[in-house]
């Protein structure tokens, strides 16, 4: 008798623990979630970016190799992949699990009262619902998404029911994201720029602990009808530069991102296993005089293989600490290659933010051919479609 239960508690344990195994839960203390399932990668051809790579690996060891390819990626392209991260893999897909969580686990009605207050604020904090913006000729998007802001976390009833659970682990994820990606990408920039290494981040947190606003996002895109695609040339979210300083997206299998390359093509964005891409913001570009590049991509319908998939990804996008303008930075190199952006009153950081937080998707611009113009600040801000 004693045998038997001895035997069948060793089974349940053993049973328990290929059930944990398969759950995806890197840490005890984070609640259990279904995997995340990678949907499959295209089998189509199709013309890739030729984006740099930086092994983050080597940080402590060939930090002038790693600031070489920075300088190359950000005044060529303005893209460029970081693996050797160190952040474990299974923590990243728990990001894309989480994410399922916010769209598909919260109902309407709950999505409604945390709907963002996108015109009045110029803030995406909560969900941007489908249908809010309109990508050409009256087709509207199919992009819902949930955001975070990386000052107003707390508390964790702020948030939907479904999502409260994992709040501390989406806290978690962001402190991380920032002090080991952003915060090593910021020191090879100010290598980059001549700048003394820590100048950046301490743009993005200052010695009293005073944090930028990032917002971390989870975005789906459910696909656009035949017709719709017809419409938009294939556009599912218009060309655009980011509002930010830095942003990171986590790779993900559905062939859709493009980057316009500096001989002014579209190329897709290759998905690498495990590796975040990164693209720097107009504030950051503005800081650098232009410098370092902000440049345009969009989202596109996927290849036939993926083109019924919805696409799930997770974003950060740094944010330099509020009220700061956005005047050149005190390099030598910004100085004389770069050029002054704004002539008459210079924008602040989240001043810049919200204006095309407000404005992107839903005002009325100047109409052009391939792209249309907003102006803000004296600026051409160039929306492609
Ligand atoms: O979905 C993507 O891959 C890009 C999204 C994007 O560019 C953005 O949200 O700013
Ligand atoms: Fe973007």
């Amino acid at each position: 008798m004693t045998t038997v239960t001895t035997t069948s508690t060793e089974a349940l344990e053993t049973n328990l623990s290929r059930l944990s195994l398969s759950a995806s839960s890197p840490s005890p203390s984070y609640p259990p979630l279904p995997r995340w399932k990678a949907p499959p990668q295209t089998q189509h051809e199709v013309e890739w970016a030729d984006i740099l790579t930086v092994d983050l690996s080597l940080y402590d060891t060939d930090k002038p190799k790693l600031i070489e390819t920075v300088q190359t990626a950000l005044q060529r392209d303005g893209f460029f992949y970081v693996i050797g991260h160190g952040i474990d893999i299974e923590k990243l897909n728990r990001q894309f699990a989480i994410g399922e969580v916010a769209f598909d686990r919260v109902p309407r009605e709950e999505k409604e009262a945390h709907r963002a207050q996108i015109k009045e604020k110029g803030s995406f904090m909560g969900y941007k619902l489908q249908n809010y913006w309109e990508i050409k000729d009256g087709v509207r998007d199919r992009i819902e998404h949930y955001n975070f802001y990386n000052n107003s976390i707390d508390p964790v009833t702020r948030h939907p029911t479904a999502l409260r659970p994992f709040v501390p682990e989406v806290k978690d994820f962001l402190h991380t994201m920032r002090n080991t990606v952003l915060r090593r990408v910021l020191n090879l920039i100010d290598g980059v720029l001549g700048l003394d290494e820590g100048y950046l981040w301490n743009l993005h947190q200052d010695a009293q602990g005073v944090m930028g606003d990032d917002v971390f996002r989870y975005m789906i895109y459910d696909p656009l009808t035949g017709q719709e695609s017809k419409k938009t040339n294939g556009v599912m979210l218009n060309g655009h530069t980011d509002f930010n300083s830095i942003s990171t997206l986590i790779s993900q299998p559905i062939t859709a991102l493009q980057v316009l390359m500096p001989d002014d093509v579209w190329r897709y964005v290759k998905h690498k296993d495990g590796a975040f891409v990164i693209n720097i913001g107009d504030q950051l570009s503005f800081m650098s005089g232009g410098v370092l590049k902000g440049t345009m991509h969009r989202v596109v319908s996927p290849p036939e293989d993926q083109r019924a998939l919805r696409r799930l990804g997770v974003f950060h996008f740094a944010q330099f600490r509020n009220h700061l303008p956005l005047d050149l930075l005190p390099s030598e190199k910004v100085h004389k290659e770069g050029h002054i952006i704004f002539e008459g009153e210079v924008p602040t950081t989240n001043g810049w933010e919200q204006t095309r937080v407000k404005s992107y998707g839903t005002s009325n611009f100047i109409k052009g051919e391939e792209y249309d113009i907003e102006v803000i600040a004296g600026l051409q801000v160039r929306h492609y479609h």
